[in-house]
């Protein structure tokens, strides 16, 4: 069954998402790029926030964007993990040295930490044989997900679904959780749900189009009830936070 991730961009959009049940809460800046990240202050009273409202979804938070160099992604990918989020999330581009950045998160990933990659299909050959699926999965990581570095298509203008679908199959045979996300809208959500992939991820569609935009209600609720309108589908938990006095 498909779950769903929604992006947040800030604290005070999580009481606006926690009712629609996603699966994963993911802690990303849109205004700063593509994998924006939080203030590691941020994420990590997030996390404490978090931690015993039952029913929650898993949390996730991006790195930031950086150019394809150890030196830069492994300091970055170390102090988000700190924080104790449940997913950390790196951006991973052809150009520059991506098998040395895989390699280089190997011993975080053997401390423990959950790393997901987020390949970028507008970047990436639409071909998962191109893909460094079989490092990452060496180097420890626990998911991959596909993600579009541009916001201008979506998913689908890069990637066909018969390409899509090889994704999934090949990243969950070595393994991996695995996720499709990149400008998509509610009508994506039937043809993609049905390739299997363990979640779809959303910020756009959660703003009604604009992933800048902020959270608006009526559009999280367009893309909860398709979700959950797929078949297999059972209702999800509608954790929410205490209110604060
Ligand atoms: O991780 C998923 C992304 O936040 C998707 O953002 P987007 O729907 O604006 O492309």
């Amino acid at each position: 069954m498909t779950g769903w991730l929604a992006s947040v961009a800030t604290a005070a959009e999580i009481p606006l998402i926690l009712p629609a049940g996603p699966d994963f809460l993911d802690l990303k800046d849109p205004a700063a790029g593509a994998l924006g990240a939080w203030a590691v202050e941020d994420i990590a009273a997030t996390v404490r926030e978090l931690a015993a409202l039952p029913g929650r979804p898993r949390l996730s938070a991006t790195i930031g964007d950086h150019p394809m160099r150890p030196e830069a992604v492994e300091p970055a990918a170390r102090r988000i993990a700190a924080t104790g989020v449940d997913f950390v999330k790196i951006g991973f581009a052809p150009d520059g040295a991506p098998d040395r950045c895989i390699d280089a998160l190997a011993p975080l990933a053997a401390d423990g930490v959950q790393l997901v990659a987020v390949l970028f299909a507008d970047l990436w050959p639409p071909d998962p044989g191109c893909l460094p699926i079989d490092r990452l999965s060496a180097a420890g990581f626990r998911g991959a997900m596909l993600d579009t570095a541009g916001k201008r298509h979506g998913l689908r203008h890069y990637w066909h679904d018969a390409q899509l679908s090889s994704f999934v199959c090949c990243a969950r045979a070595h393994g991996l959780l695995t996720g499709l996300a990149g400008s998509l809208r509610v009508a994506d959500i039937p043809a993609l749900s049905s390739l299997s992939p363990d979640y779809l991820g959303f910020r756009g569609a959660l703003c009604g189009g604009k992933r800048t935009a902020g959270i608006d209600p009526q559009a999280v609720a367009r893309v909860a009830a398709a979700i959950t309108c797929l078949p297999g589908a059972t209702p999800p938990p509608r954790p929410s936070l205490p209110s604060r006095s």
